[in-house]
């Protein structure tokens, strides 16, 4: 048996950012080039935005489904963020930790904590910063998704998040966008190798060192 080959389980990978510091360029870059991991779909009451994809970006659902969700006690996690509810559901994510399949989260502080605390050993946080504020205000402008109200805010909440910063086991300032993704990609890399997640050891070593 080759060391690569060895099983593994699954890690709850977590992007965080201010809005707009780029985590969503990051994130679906690591889904596209990298196959064995996939997005955690969040439930959220936000209205689509052009582009995005019902089941794919998000679940998006009524606020009537989504307190329905939280009754049943669907969610790994949930938060208010701007005026919306967003929530992790969580069948799909604990069956696939056990079969080896990493799941990527694009979640705000609040839920990384609480997915922290709910399931430490199989969570990495990561959280991206934007090179500066002006920057920060260039690329939410620039991404032309949001009125110029929705910008204001989003401004005036960057700077509370970044205060969160020491929350995570990782920092990267997204300045270059091709050094930022190299490095997440190396995180999330050296992250699988870590020997607690490498479930198929155990009888590997005792193999190896037996007579
Ligand atoms: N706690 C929690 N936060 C979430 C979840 N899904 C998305 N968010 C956060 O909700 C915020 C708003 O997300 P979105 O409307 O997509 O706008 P974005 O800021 O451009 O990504 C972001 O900070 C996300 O990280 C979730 O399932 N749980
Ligand atoms: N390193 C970068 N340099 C310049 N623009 C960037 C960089 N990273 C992301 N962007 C752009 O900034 C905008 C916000 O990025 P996005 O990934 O949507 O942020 P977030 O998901 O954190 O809100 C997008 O238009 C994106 O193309």
């Amino acid at each position: 048996m080759a060391s690569d080959t060895l099983h593994r389980r699954g890690l709850m990978f977590i992007l965080s950012s201010p809005s707009g510091a780029g985590k969503t360029t990051i994130a679906r870059r690591l889904l596209a080039e990298d196959p064995e991991i996939a997005l955690s779909v969040s439930a959220t009451t936000r209205p689509m935005r052009p582009g995005e994809v019902d089941g794919k970006d998000y679940h998006f659902v009524s606020q009537d489904e989504f307190d329905r969700m939280v009754e049943a006690n669907e969610f790994f996690e949930w938060a208010h963020v701007f005026g919306h509810s967003y929530g992790t559901p969580k069948a799909h994510i604990r069956a696939g930790l056990k079969e080896g399949q990493d799941f990527l989260f694009d979640i705000d502080w609040q839920g990384t904590q609480q997915l922290h605390q709910k399931a430490q050993a199989d969570v990495v946080r990561v959280f991206i910063l934007p090179p500066s504020l002006d920057e920060l205000r260039r690329r939410l402008i620039g991404r032309a998704t949001d009125s110029a109200e929705v910008i204001a805010a989003r401004m005036a909440r960057a700077q509370a998040e970044i205060s969160h910063w020491d929350g995570y086991d990782y920092v990267v300032v997204n300045d270059d966008v091709e050094a930022c993704f190299t490095q997440v990609a190396e995180i999330l890399r050296a992250e699988r190798m870590r020997r607690t997640r490498q479930t198929g050891l155990i009888d590997f070593v005792r193999e190896l060192t037996r007579g």
